[in-house]
């Protein structure tokens, strides 16, 4: 059986799709490798597919997608959108089109919003529900059920919305709009485009002003996309560095657009850092996206030492891609800055791959923030580094990783993760003994075809 495509599930018509919790587990293992070559294509950006749906379904008029990512969790978003009465419908490889129904049109859901693994799809679809007078339910697989709500609930309470969900705000919550939001200034109390995202698309059904304030700057796709459907956003630098980001509330947004989806730099980084740790390796990602809020894991492999090379540089749907190629050689342990977290959040488990096998220490600080993603991403890779003979310190917000031969041999738990089920399949091609995960199913979520793709560049991963 070919490990890259088992399991990823692609939707017919406007059938909704079953819950992800009910994949069955698949057990996979990477093999050491000398080094990887060739030229390959990411797939679609998660964030950007996501919202491309997403604002489809609150336009007037249709909306068509190229290179929509065909994961699971951007199906989740899919499914959630049809049950609020938008009209999704994938056309072929990659190309979709959705029939709006609106600012404010949405229906009343008549089925529970199953969100699957996707904080994305739970915490944007909480903020544009938000301002709609009924009643929804949202739940998610245990992963996501797991992980904090409150960070919308709290600023959506405040515009209007009422909520109730689990102790501590996890899901299954229910989400009941207001007919009329009220606009607020927000200060983001964590760096979270997903919060910010929730807010400002709430705001897009509220009268007035509502702005948001990041000390810190998170991924700007959704302030770019909604001014490409013309609609009014602003942002401005503060005298302490945050930065305002504030949309006008408006009954309509432009329709008729066509939006090309960019490769994902998350997923483009899995091939780049496996080529990075193999010397002689020369490999080139094509599409990557590389706006700057996203690049942050690209800057720290050319301070670690890494031979990389942003060729072809263009701008796509008004994000700037580019071709990448790594050509493989040493690397060295370097310190992380913490203000680069944001740029790089979803980066830090196969960052710690290339710390593994970098000479020296790498200390990634301030990244508490990984202990609320799909799985606790400081524990997972400690414990995936401590499986396969790696030494490393951790902290309730940090994580330094001791760099050299890297013994390998170890099982790793991905608890639901895609992000360390990926990165540890990464580390077994750099190691003496083959590394294997428990779990690599939730790969489809964001990253289906990953297997193949590492395979068609040399790597040696199968089912175990
Ligand atoms: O807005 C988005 O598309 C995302 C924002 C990030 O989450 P946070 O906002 O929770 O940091 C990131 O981890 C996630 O994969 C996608
Ligand atoms: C954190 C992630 O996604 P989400 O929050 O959408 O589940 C991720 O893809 O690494």
């Amino acid at each position: 059986m070919n490990p890259g495509t088992n399991g990823a599930r692609l939707p017919s018509g406007s059938r909704s799709r079953p819950v992800s919790s009910s994949s069955v587990p698949q057990k996979l293992v990477s093999a050491p490798v000398a080094r990887l070559e060739g030229r390959v294509r990411a797939p679609g950006d998660k964030s950007i597919s996501h919202r491309a749906l997403m604002f489809g379904a609150v336009t007037v008029g249709e909306t068509t997608i190229e290179g929509l990512l065909e994961g699971e969790d951007i199906l989740s978003s899919a499914a959630a959108l049809r049950l609020l009465g938008a009209d999704v419908v994938r056309l072929g490889d990659g190309a979709w089109r959705v029939r709006g129904v609106g600012v404010g049109g949405f229906r009343e859901p008549p089925d529970v919003l199953d969100m699957g693994n996707s904080g994305t799809s739970a915490r944007l679809l909480s903020g544009l529900i938000a301002s709609h007078a009924f009643t929804s339910f949202m739940t998610g697989d245990a992963s996501l059920r797991r992980r904090p709500m409150l960070r919308v609930i709290e600023p959506l309470s405040r515009m209007g919305a009422r909520f109730v969900s689990r102790d501590g705000g996890r899901l299954p919550m229910a989400v009941t709009g207001a007919p009329t939001m009220m606009p607020i200034e927000y200060r983001l109390p964590v760096a979270s485009a997903q919060v910010k995202s929730a807010i400002l698309l709430a705001g897009l059904n509220t009268p007035g002003e509502t702005t948001v304030i990041e000390p810190e700057p998170t991924r700007d796709h959704t302030e770019r996309m909604l001014e490409g459907f013309s609609a009014a956003v602003r942002t401005r630098a503060l005298d302490d560095g945050a930065r305002a980001i504030t949309i006008v509330g408006q009954p309509e947004l432009a329709g008729n657009r066509h939006i090309v989806v960019p490769g994902d730099p998350s997923s483009a980084a899995f091939a780049v850092v496996a080529a990075a740790v193999r010397p002689g390796s020369d490999v080139t990602v094509e599409n990557v996206g590389i706006n700057p809020t996203r690049a942050g894991l690209y800057e720290t492999l050319r301070e670690m030492g890494a031979a990389l090379s942003f060729e072809n540089r263009r701008v796509m749907g008004g994000e700037t891609v580019a071709d990448l190629r790594i050509r493989g050689g040493a690397l060295k342990g370097i310190d992380v800055p913490p203000d680069r977290a944001p740029s790089m959040i979803d980066e830090y488990p196969v960052l710690a791959v290339a710390a593994a096998v970098a000479e020296g220490t790498t200390r990634m600080q301030g990244v508490a923030e990984l202990r609320a993603k799909e799985s606790d991403r400081l524990a997972s890779v400690a414990a995936g580094l401590q499986a396969n003979g790696v030494r490393f310190e951790i902290g309730a917000d940090y994580l330094h990783v001791q760099g050299g031969a890297v013994p390998g041999g170890g099982l790793v738990a991905t608890h639901l993760d895609h992000r360390i089920a990926m990165s540890f399949l990464v580390l077994g091609l750099a190691a003496q003994s083959p590394v294997a995960v428990d779990d690599g199913s939730p790969i489809n979520t964001s990253f289906p075809g990953f297997a193949d793709m590492m395979n068609d560049l040399g790597a040696k991963i199968t089912n175990a």
